[in-house]
């Protein structure tokens, strides 16, 4: 056998103190062969403790594949992840439903309340599923901050769309997770009422410390993020820390992504 004259492969930087979740040189190939798919192609990334993190990036370019192997929904095909602490790849399919249940917490474009439940049921059910008690001076915090107390013993028929999304909003905060993990929260909402969700998402992280990664499509709601994650062909290849839409419009258009019409129309009437 011959010798390897090559270098052993540098061990990865670790994961800095600062950061909630981070991922290692990971990868993540759907399918085999010549029909194989490479979602994320090794990637490096460290989300910050206490930040509000935006991912965007070109329809396919693996931002719901990110998100979905930082919150062990998904398994990498190699590398590793880290959140809080805990390496997600060393657990079995028990550690990570129990991570899940008390560690994250999760808000997606389909609201996926419970149709049978009342709000105030919604909000508590994670933490009525893992038998641990409700806080209740955080629950009705959380309520009013997101002007929910008259809605409480509504089911989700009977509640707007906004409404909705602030009850699965606050179900996500009611179990104080380490980190809130939100695929296109605002995808299906008008602008005001997805102007108030990410206001309210903006200052659980400014006002409680709660750390929130979310996947979006839109310039402005990335605009509230601290630092917004550009994603192309399943690498990282972009990053900026107080974004504003101008700013995100313009890296998008630097990755060949088109500007939804009315952002560009609104920002090049005001001049930005
Ligand atoms: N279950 C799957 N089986 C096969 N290929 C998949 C699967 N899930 C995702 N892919 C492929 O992996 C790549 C990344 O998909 P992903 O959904 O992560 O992209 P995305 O950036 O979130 O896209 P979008 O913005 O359209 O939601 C795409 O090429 C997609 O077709």
């Amino acid at each position: 056998m011959t010798p390897s004259t090559s270098a052993p492969a540098p061990s990865p930087a670790p994961a800095p103190a600062s950061a909630i979740a981070s991922a290692r040189g990971l990868v993540k190939t759907y399918g085999a062969g010549q029909t194989a798919v490479t979602a994320l192609a090794g990637i490096d990334v460290d989300f910050r403790r206490g930040e509000l993190t935006a991912i965007m990036g070109p329809s396919g370019s693996g931002k719901s594949t990110l998100m979905h192997c930082m919150a062990g929904l998904d398994t990498a095909t190699a590398g590793s992840v880290v959140v809080d602490g805990e390496d997600v790849g060393l657990m079995n399919q028990r550690q990570l439903t129990r991570l899940r249940r008390t560690r994250l917490g999760f808000i997606f474009q389909a609201f996926n309340l419970v149709p049978t439940l009342t709000a105030a049921e919604n909000i508590t059910l994670p933490l009525d599923i893992a038998r641990r008690p409700v806080d209740r001076a955080h629950f009705d915090a959380i309520v009013a901050a997101l002007g929910l107390q008259d809605r409480l013993g509504h089911r989700p028929s009977e509640l707007s769309g906004g409404q909705q999304q602030r009850v699965a909003c606050a179900r996500a905060l009611v179990a104080k997770p380490a980190v809130i993990f939100a695929d296109e929260p605002t995808g299906n909402l008008d602008s005001t009422a997805s102007g108030q969700l990410l206001g309210f998402l903006r200052a659980s992280v400014d006002d409680l410390g709660q750390s929130v990664v979310m996947v979006t499509h839109d310039p402005r709601a990335a605009s509230f993020a601290h630092r917004v994650l550009f994603l192309a062909d399943g690498a990282l290849v972009a990053e900026i820390t107080a974004p504003t839409q101008a700013s995100v419009l313009e890296v998008l258009g630097s990755l060949g992504t088109p500007a939804p019409a009315a952002e560009a129309a609104s920002l090049s009437s005001v001049g930005a």
